[in-house]
């Protein structure tokens, strides 16, 4: 959603800037490059969807850039990351605390990593809307009530006054996410909300992030479901090994998907298998394309420099790919034949409800 006129140059900007991000996990016996050098950005009113196989870094790339991923084991190496024209990676912890939870809502994929033990639903959501706004406490628990609504929750009036413990699983995921609207955010970074909950629930989910999106809020979105990417994305990044493979938007990467991995996956229509990779972490090179060692199409130039550079699926399209076979040099490039990409013109809001 671009503004017509009157945006100031700040405006013009994207709302988040990731650049170069690198994350390495420590354990005992070995360090993990998670997320190893990606970029990206996230428009006001844009959604960007991040896809990739389980362990491919998603999560990492999430919780490292509201700095709130655990640190040791954790150690963010390098990048920045600017969120509306401030940096908040190299940020002092209360300039980072005050971006998180109001301008930036974290919901995480283990919902009760988001949610306090020891207060009723209704305490953190009261609080959470009073936080940002001057109303008493009765309004604001109206407010929540309202709120549990939308995204799903039945019989809210009386859920309000329970225990995180007392919800389940699909229940926790979307009292977390009513607890990050009410703080209102400018940018939701959601992973994998939509897992846990029915196909109606889901289906109201992704109209209330249409809704948000509309009205200008900024989202990222992690999840295996390539029918959500293509009910919500306007961007989609493919991430493997800890690197972004491909990128572009929706019906673009949809209609011909570059990358030999990208195709690969959208050849399991649906859902991304929640298998871990095949190959273990150790079998991933640490340079180069990190796909080749699975890729059918493997050559010399796939092992050389950090990563192979992006290129343009077409001619100045938006639609990159982090692939030797795009240089110009090596083509034909490997082309999925037709018919097989989902189609991203799969309606979820026709869900009965
Ligand atoms: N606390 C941790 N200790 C050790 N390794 C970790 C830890 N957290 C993440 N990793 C490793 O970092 C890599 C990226 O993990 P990440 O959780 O970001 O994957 P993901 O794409 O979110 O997967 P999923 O789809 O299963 O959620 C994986 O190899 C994972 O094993
Ligand atoms: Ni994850």
């Amino acid at each position: 959603m671009k503004r017509e006129n009157g945006a100031e140059s700040r405006d013009e900007r994207p709302l988040l800037t990731v650049e170069n991000l690198r994350t390495t996990i420590h354990t005992k016996h070995k360090t993990v490059s998670a997320v190893d050098g990606i970029d990206f950005t996230v428009d006001r009113g844009e959604t960007v969807c991040i896809v990739g196989e389980s362990g491919s870094g998603k999560s990492v790339t999430c919780e490292s850039l509201t700095g709130l991923i655990k640190q040791p084991p954790a150690e963010i190496v390098s990048g920045t990351v600017e969120f509306a024209g401030t940096e908040i990676l190299s940020a002092d912890d209360a300039t980072r605390r005050s971006h998180r939870g109001s301008d930036i809502a974290h919901l995480f994929q283990n919902p009760q990593q988001s949610l306090d033990p020891v207060y009723t639903i209704g305490d953190q959501i009261v609080e959470t809307i009073r936080i940002h706004e001057q109303v008493d406490r009765q309004t604001a628990r109206l407010r929540g009530i309202e709120l549990l609504r939308q995204v799903g929750i039945p019989r809210a009036d009386s859920r309000i006054d329970v225990y995180p413990h007392e919800l389940s699983g699909g229940m926790a995921q979307r009292v977390a996410l009513a607890i990050s609207l009410a703080a209102d955010p400018t940018l939701l970074i959601a992973d994998e909300p939509t897992t846990s909950v029915d196909v109606t629930v889901q289906a109201r989910l992704i109209e209330l992030f249409r809704d948000l999106t509309d009205s200008g809020m900024g989202l990222l979105f992690v999840t295996h479901d390539l029918r959500v990417v293509a009910a919500l994305a306007d961007r989609v990044l493919v991430m493997f090994g800890g690197t972004i493979v491909e990128r572009g938007p929706v019906e673009q990467v949809f209609e011909r998907p570059a990358h030999p991995y990208t195709q690969e996956l959208f050849q399991s229509y649906g859902t991304i298998d929640h298998r871990t990779s095949r190959t273990t972490r150790e079998d991933i090179p640490a340079t180069g394309c990190r796909f080749r060692s699975e890729c059918p199409y493997e050559i010399e130039a796939c092992s050389e420099r950090t990563q192979p550079p992006s290129y343009p699926v077409a001619a100045e399209s938006d639609h990159v790919v982090s692939c030797v076979y795009y240089d110009g040099e090596h083509s034909p490039a490997p082309i999925l034949e037709s018919g097989s990409a989902v189609n991203h013109q799969t309606d979820m809001s026709n869900t009965d409800e």
